[in-house]
C-alpha cells in the first residue's frame, strides 16, 4: 500500500509504518502526478484536495487531513467518488485555546495591565472557542459566547449577538471556520464597518482563518486606532502575509496556534484510527507512547500565584515571544513562513506539567491550574 504524507505531519512513521510504504511530500506544492498511484493520502491544511489533484488517482482508498478545518478539501468530490475522508476535529483545540489564553497573559504583561476583571468575547463556540473559554473561565474571567449556528442547533449555553459581544468585550478572540456563503458566513466577518465598532482599547485575536478579517481594512483601521491591540496567527494570502499588518500586530505567528506536540500527535493519531477502521484493522498503537518526556514535568509552589507567575509557568510550555521574534525575522522571505511551520516542534500543552500535590499551591490556585489543564 502506498501512503503519501505531508512532510510536516509528525509520527507518521510510528503510526503508519506497518501499514505500507510511506512517501513524504511538500504539501503546499503537491501535484496530481505525485498522488497518481497513492492508496492513502494524508494532508495538512496547505494542500487543496480536489478533482484537479485526484482525478487520476484511481487507487485511492482514504484521504485524511490532520486538521480541524476542512476548507481545503472538496468533501463533496471525495464523497462522489466514494473515497472515505476524515479530518481530525478537536485534535488541536487545546493548543489553540492555550495559545489564545497565553497571548492574553502576554498582552496584559506588556501593557502593565491585569486580565482580571476583563470581559472576553469568543466568536465561534466550537472546539477551539470552547477550549479558550475553559482557560479564561478557569482564571475567573467573564466570557461572552457568540455562535448563532450553535444557538440555532439548541446548544444550551448562553449566547450573545456579535453586536453585543463587540459592545461589551474588552478582548475578542475569533474561532470560526471560514465559510463564504449562507446566513452566517465568516468571510470578512470583520470588515471595515465591524472593525469600526470596536470599543477603545479592545484586544483582537485571530487564530482561526486569516480571511475572517479583511486584512487591508484592518491595516487602515489599525493605522488610525493604535489603542486596539492585535494578536494574529492567521493571515490573508498565506504564506505571504501583508508586511504592513505584521508590523501592526503585537504578536504575530505563522498559523501555528494549534501546533503543540500533543495537538499534532492527536491529529495524526485520529487519522491512523480512521484508516484502521476503513481497512478493518485493529488500531493497536497508543497516542501517549508517541510524546517525548517534558523537561519541566513537575512544578511545586507554596505561595499564592500572581498573574506574572502564571505567565512564567505558561512560558514553560509555550513562550509566544520566541515565535513572534522568529516570525518577524523570517516571514518576508520566500519560504520563511513555511519553514518556520515545518521546524516548529517544541511546544507543549499545560497537561505536560504535573503539579506536585504534596507541596501544592494554595487550594484555589491548584484548582485553577488543574482546570487550565495542568496534570
Ligand atoms: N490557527 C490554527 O492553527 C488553527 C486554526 N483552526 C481554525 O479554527 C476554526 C475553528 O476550529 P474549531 O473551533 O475546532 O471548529 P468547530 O467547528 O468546532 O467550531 C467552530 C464554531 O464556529 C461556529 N460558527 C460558524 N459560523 C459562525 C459565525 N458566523 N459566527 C459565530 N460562530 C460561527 C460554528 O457553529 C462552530 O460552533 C477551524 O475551522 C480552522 O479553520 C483550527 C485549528 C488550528
Ligand atoms: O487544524 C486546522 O484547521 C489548522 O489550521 C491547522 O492546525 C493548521 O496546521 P497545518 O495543517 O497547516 O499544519
Amino acid at each position: 500500500m502506498k501512503i503519501i504524507a505531508d512532510e510536516n505531519m509528525p509520527y507518521v512513521d510510528a503510526l503508519f509504518g506497518d501499514l505500507g510504504e510511506i512517501e513524504y511530500v511538500n504539501g503546499r506544492n503537491l501535484s496530481a502526478e505525485q498522488v497518481s498511484d497513492a492508496d492513502v493520502l494524508l494532508v495538512r491544511s496547505v494542500t487543496p484536495v480536489n478533482a484537479a489533484l485526484l482525478d487520476i488517482a484511481q487507487k485511492l482508498k482514504f484521504v485524511g487531513s490532520a486538521t480541524i478545518g476542512t476548507d481545503h478539501v472538496a468533501v463533496d468530490y471525495l464523497a462522489s467518488r466514494g473515497i472515505p475522508f476524515s479530518n481530525a476535529p478537536g485534535c488541536n483545540a487545546t493548543a489553540v485555546g492555550e495559545y489564545a489564553f497565553i497571548a492574553m497573559l502576554e498582552l496584559a504583561q506588556r501593557f502593565g495591565e491585569t486580565l482580571q476583571g476583563k470581559v472576553v468575547g469568543i466568536v465561534g463556540a466550537g472546539n477551539t472557542g470552547t477550549a479558550a473559554a475553559k482557560c479564561l473561565e478557569a482564571y475567573g474571567l467573564k466570557v461572552l459566547l457568540c455562535d448563532p449556528v450553535k444557538a440555532e442547533q439548541g446548544d444550551i449555553r448562553e449566547f450573545v449577538s456579535l453586536d453585543t459581544l463587540i459592545a461589551q468585550a474588552d478582548i475578542i478572540s475569533l474561532h470560526v471556520p471560514i465559510t463564504k456563503i449562507g446566513e452566517h458566513k465568516t468571510w470578512y466577518l470583520f470588515d471595515e464597518a465591524r472593525l469600526n465598532q470596536l470599543r477603545p482599547n479592545t484586544w483582537l485575536l485571530n487564530c482561526c482563518r486569516g480571511e475572517v478579517i479583511d486584512n487591508r481594512a484592518l491595516i487602515a483601521f489599525k493605522q488610525q486606532r493604535d489603542d486596539v491591540k492585535l494578536v494574529l496567527d492567521v493571515w490573508e494570502g498565506e504564506p505571504n502575509p501583508m508586511a504592513e499588518l505584521v508590523a501592526l500586530a503585537e504578536f504575530a505567528t505563522p498559523h501555528i496556534a494549534g501546533y503543540s506536540l500533543e495537538g499534532k500527535a492527536r491529529g495524526t493519531f485520529m487519522l491512523y484510527q480512521k484508516l484502521c477502521e476503513v481497512l478493518n484493522l485493529e488500531a493497536n498503537k497508543s497516542l501517549t507512547s508517541l510524546l517525548p518526556p517534558f523537561q519541566f514535568s513537575q512544578v511545586c509552589r507554596q505561595d499564592e500565584l500572581s498573574e506574572g507567575q502564571l505567565l512564567t509557568l505558561s512560558r514553560l510550555v509555550y513562550d509566544l515571544r520566541d515565535d513572534d521574534r522568529k516570525f518577524r525575522g523570517c516571514f518576508a522571505t520566500a519560504t520563511g513562513f513555511d519553514q518556520m511551520r515545518k521546524n516548529h516542534t517544541y511546544r507543549r500543552e499545560y497537561s505536560a506539567i504535573t503539579l506536585k500535590s504534596e507541596t501544592a499551591v494554595t487550594p484555589v490556585d491548584h484548582l485553577m491550574l488543574r482546570t487550565l489543564g495542568f496534570n
